[in-house]
């Protein structure tokens, strides 16, 4: 109905009018007010009355707003607090006269949307109209509606795989949180709604995801694919590695549900398991894997390559069959204890189809049942090391044997005492230990050179091998020292014929890199338990006896004998208090004059050591020198010795003695070092004494250590204008042929042999061929150890050139050797 027309309407034509509009209000589903601008009700109908359950009575024209809803508003429909300040804030918002609409649930339990309106009349504000629609049904069905969709949400959000709706229009309309998190999709992303599917390949497309191309290309053919509407499956690999199961449904109604599962483990673990069955298959090491009591279930193809069986040969047979347990351990324990512990490893001899034994290296491990927790299978993996055996063994016979002549060495001779040892000693058995030693393999060495010494080495060790019995025992403990065990010896004399039969055998020459050699042996023996309760103890007594079977003319054996320790005792406490002497001033030097043996007339004198212990005494230079050059402290009291000598002959010259020769005695250890002629030297140098007047004494066996070098030194020291004497000639084996080489002006012969001149007819033809033969040389002789007069003469007679004994003089102080012989110089 038109209200608005131009010409006014009469009053009955406006009754009707109204009565149309009553009608109309009247049938209206909703609740109709309108309120004038005082807030004076003017039009309403029953839907009013019946919305807001306003009892007929209070709804009149003109009744006011706030009396109205004074009525709801004491029912507690605004909530609690007091009426009046509900009315006046309700009231005060209808003055505003502002379009509204809220949803409003009334005490009758039904849900109300009450709408506002201004009015305005001719332009000017009028009242407001309301409107109260019931949509209490509408309101149950959202409701329903959001339950659905929560349900379908908590659906989907279960899923453990992202979900993903797309519409038929292909807008994503729903989706679960592992959506965006597995595709790795921002939020902006899918906040911007909507979110088609071109958009979500293209933002793909863009970071990569469908791998390089075409990016427009791509999105056109996926849309295309989509388009076809047809169930899918496949797997893709995103760019970060995860690899997605893909499964595309279409709906009934268009569009499709996509599921999108990560496979990556799935994947992964597939992978290993693939790789785990090809180690098996090619692995070298034999994998037998057993059930819960060690019953092989099933073997891989390396354990029928070692072993030589078929799986169905070995299927169900239990695997100590295989692997032998060592003799002292019974399977039950062995099960017992790998259950227990988890694992176990070690070596067991496995034994092939063919009955010959390997070593293996196994490892057995214990597999539970995931569910009972309970030894469920055990993997036996075995690992043949016949090879490194085999090599360990190489290694031990190289470290327990020396390379050059193949006998075992020192590290297997401490290994068979400490096997040997125990046995004598629970079967009372006797045991011989010989340490050997080769004569003069020194000089062969360093004259012929090391090839030679080792072919002797070689040799010898070859004959010691023969002679001794399989079950004695040679060892080479290095250079030229030997060991012979003879375990079960009945008696003494049992060595000793091991011994005579060892000299036998190495008495014939060796024939060495062309020249031939002789060597003969020092042999010491000591015996088990009566020279010592341990290997230490019968090693090093029997290197004692060794040592004494040199000092007793080599190429001999000795038995140890107790008091030979007292020897090496007294030698290590000399050497200990010898260390101490020069600092302590417990050295000095005497004096003994030499003459002329037709006038005599002095010659010279020789300088001799005397140590003067403050506690043991005088102590002979025959006891300490050999031990001061054992030890190589000679060198320290050689200088010392040296500078003295020349600094009192200096000073007697000073004194005003006649000058005469000063001899000093150097020993082989001194000889030896580089450095010896500047110690001469500095001797000289340091004393003032004219080089001419010292002679240094050196013996012939010292000499003939090294003759080649030996030889050098001498003929420097000769340039020096030092003079040179051969002391102790005699005692040793150099021949006077060879002596010729050297550049000496002196022999002196051995006082043993001068001791005995007069009734040794050996000693006094030794003497005599010596004076002869030096004398066609152009040496001069001096003869030492003259006591008598007979001695004396005979020398004389026989062209001894001087002589030097207690006939004459005893060695004397420094002083006293000065009186001496200035007296004698004057009287001459
Ligand atoms: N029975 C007897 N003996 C006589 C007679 N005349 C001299 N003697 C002794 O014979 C030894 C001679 O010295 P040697 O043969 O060089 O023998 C020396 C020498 O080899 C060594 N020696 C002494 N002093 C030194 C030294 O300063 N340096 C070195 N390297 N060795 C020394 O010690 C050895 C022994 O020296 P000493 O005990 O002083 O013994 C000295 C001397 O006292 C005699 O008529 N009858």
């Amino acid at each position: 109905m038109d209200t608005t027309e131009a010409s006014p309407p009469n009053a009955t034509e406006f009754g009707r009018r109204y009565a149309y509009l009553q009608a109309v209000l009247s049938n209206l589903p909703q609740g109709i007010s309108v309120f004038d601008e005082h807030l004076r009700l003017r039009v309403w109908n029953q839907g009013f009355l019946d919305v807001l359950n306003l009892p007929a009575g209070a709804v009149f024209d003109g009744v006011h707003f706030s009396e109205l809803i004074r009525i709801p508003a004491e029912r507690g429909e605004y909530g609690p607090g007091d009426v009046e300040e509900h009315i006046a804030r309700i009231t005060a918002l209808a003055l505003k006269f502002e379009a509204h609409s809220f949803e409003r649930a009334r005490p009758s339990g039904r849900t109300h949307l009450v709408q506002g309106e201004p009015l305005f009349i001719d332009g000017q504000l009028a009242g407001f109209i309301t409107t109260y629609t019931d949509i209490t049904e509408r309101k149950a069905a959202e409701v329903e509606l959001q339950r659905h969709d929560n349900l379908l949400q908590t659906v989907i959000e279960s899923i453990p795989s992202a979900v993903s709706l797309f519409s038929k229009d292909k807008e994503l309309i729903l989706y679960n949180q592992e959506f965006p998190r597995l595709l790795d999709l921002p939020p902006s992303l899918l906040n911007d709604r909507p979110v088609t599917m071109e958009k979500l390949f293209r933002f793909n497309a863009e970071r990569g995801e469908y791998g390089p191309g075409d990016q427009q290309a791509i999105v056109q053919t996926l849309l295309v694919k989509a388009d076809q509407n047809q169930a899918h499956r496949f797997e893709r690999t995103r760019p970060n590695g995860k690899t997605l199961d893909i499964r595309g449904m279409p709906l009934d109604e268009g569009g499709f549900v996509t599921i999108y599962t990560d496979i990556s483990e799935r994947r992964a673990s597939a992978e290993r398991e693939q790789l785990a069955q090809k180690v098996f298959n090619h692995t070298p090491t034999g994998i037998i894997f057993t059930d819960e009591v060690h019953r092989i279930l099933s073997i891989n193809p390396a354990t029928t390559q070692m072993t030589g069986y078929e799986a169905f040969e070995l299927l169900g047979h239990t695997v100590f069959g295989l692997a032998n347990l060592p003799p002292e351990q019974n399977p039950e324990c062995f099960q017992e204890n790998v259950a227990l512990r988890g694992s176990w490893r070690g070596e067991l001899e496995v034994t092939k189809k063919s009955g010959e034994d390997f070593p293996a290296y196994v490892r057995v491990t214990r597999v539970d049942d995931p569910h009972s927790g309970m030894p469920a299978h055990y993997i036996w993996i075995l690992a043949d090391i016949t090879e490194r055996k085999e090599a360990e063994e190489r290694m031990r016979h190289i470290a327990q044997h020396d390379a050059l002549t193949g006998l075992p060495n020192r590290l297997a001779l401490l290994m068979r005492l400490a096997q040997l040892l125990p046995e004598a000693r629970r079967h009372k058995l006797t045991m011989a230990i010989m340490f050997l030693d080769l004569d003069r393999f020194k000089i062969i060495n360093d004259t012929l050179g090391h090839p030679v010494g080792d072919e002797l080495l070689r040799e010898v060790a070859c004959r010691l091998s023969k002679v001794v019995r399989e079950t004695d025992f040679v060892a080479r403990l290095g250079g030229d020292e030997f060991v012979v065990i003879l375990p079960g010896i009945t008696n003494p004399s049992d060595a000793a014929i091991v011994a005579n039969k060892i000299i036998a055998a190495l008495s014939s020459p060796i024939e060495a890199e062309g020249h031939e050699l002789h060597t003969s042996p020092s042999i010491g023996i000591s015996l088990f338990p009566d020279d010592g309760p341990d290997g230490d103890t019968i090693l090093k007594n029997a290197d004692t006896a060794m040592y004494h079977a040199k000092a007793a003319g080599r190429n001999n054996y000795q038995f140890f004998a107790a008091d030979m320790n007292k020897a090496t005792a007294e030698r290590l406490n000399i050497e200990r208090k010898l260390r101490h002497a020069i600092a302590r001033n417990e050295l000095a030097l005497c004096f003994q004059p030499q003459f002329r043996a037709d006038s005599s007339q002095p010659t010279g004198v020789e300088a001799l050591i005397r140590w003067h212990h403050p506690t043991d005494g005088l102590i002979s230079p025959l006891r300490f020198i050999p031990v001061a050059e054992e030890t190589g402290i000679i060198v320290e009291i050689g200088e010392w010795v040296l500078l003295n000598a020349c600094r009192e002959m200096k000073h007697w010259i000073d004194a005003g003695l006649k000058p005469m020769r000063i001899a000093v005695n150097v020993s082989a250890r001194q000889l030896r070092r580089r450095d010896f002629c500047e110690t001469v030297a500095g001797a000289l140098a340091g004393s003032g004494l004219p080089a001419e007047l010292l002679e240094l004494e050196i013996t012939e066996s010292s000499v003939m250590e090294n003759p080649e070098e030996a030889i050098q030194i001498l003929e420097r020291l000769g340039r020096m204008g030092v003079s040179l004497a051969i002391d102790d000639f005699g005692t040793g084996y150099s021949s006077l042929a060879y002596l010729k080489l050297f550049p000496i002006d002196h022999l002196k012969i051995d006082r043993s042999f001068v001791a005995d001149i007069e009734h040794d007819l050996n000693d006094r033809a030794i003497a005599f061929g010596t004076i002869a033969l030096a004398h066609s040389l152009g040496l001069n002789v001096i003869a030492e150890g003259v006591e008598t007069a007979d001695q004396l003469e005979l020398l004389r007679a026989n062209g001894c050139d001087e002589v030097q004994g207690y006939l004459f003089s005893k060695p004397l102080t420094s002083a006293a050797a000065f009186a001496f012989l200035h007296a004698r110089c004057r009287s001459e």
